[in-house]
């Protein structure tokens, strides 16, 4: 049935890292999947390797993700369960997928500093620092997810990564179907 949880037929639970470029999402899921032993997932990255957009934007330099694609590439491995995945955008997943939604949020400064050293500059950078502003990513989570399965964590500096991989490897930990 579309929309309903499916959680109870999985035996691990499935995560959604979002927010916006350059707050440390594959920083923190790659190493709470490490912590955890559960699958890491970039969608950036997958959709890359698995061809699964519709060419090239030029305007903002990156691909046009094909959402249908992505969503029946990781169908089965999300019914399985025990995936972290990291995406700048959240509200294309079925809303069954995930038992935990975490948007990781930065401080203007320090993302401004983040993404000019990734080299982004002009609109790409002021739009970036805009989203992070006005919790673009938040909002959404809030609007795709039952509200409490969502959590906005801080992630500004190295003792945050670690505070956060620590609460949710706990939380992985006593997560029953
Ligand atoms: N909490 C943090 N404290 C300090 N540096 C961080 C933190 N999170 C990420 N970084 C650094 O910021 C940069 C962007 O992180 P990254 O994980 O690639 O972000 P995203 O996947 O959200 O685009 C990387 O150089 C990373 O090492």
């Amino acid at each position: 049935m579309a929309g309903v949880n499916n959680g109870a037929r999985r035996q691990r639970p499935n995560l959604l890292i979002t927010g916006t470029p350059g707050t440390g999402k594959s920083t923190m899921a790659s190493a709470l999947a490490e912590a955890s032993d559960l699958r890491y997932i970039c969608i950036g990255d997958l959709v890359k390797e698995k061809n699964l957009h519709d060419g090239w934007d030029n305007e903002f330099n990156c691909h046009i993700i094909n959402e249908d694609l992505v969503c029946d590439e990781l169908e089965d491995v999300m019914q399985e369960g025990g995936n972290i995945v990291d995406y700048h955008g959240c509200e294309f997943f079925p809303e069954r997928w995930f038992d935990r939604v975490v948007v990781l949020q930065t401080e203007n400064s320090v993302l401004y500093d983040r993404l000019t050293r990734r080299g982004y500059s002009g609109t790409k950078l002021s739009n970036n620092l805009q989203c992070e502003m006005y919790q673009v990513l938040l909002e959404e989570a809030n609007e795709s997810y039952e509200e409490e399965i969502v959590t906005a964590l801080q992630s500004n500096t190295i003792e945050d990564i670690s505070n956060n991989v620590a609460s949710l490897k706990d939380w992985i930990s006593t997560w029953r179907p």
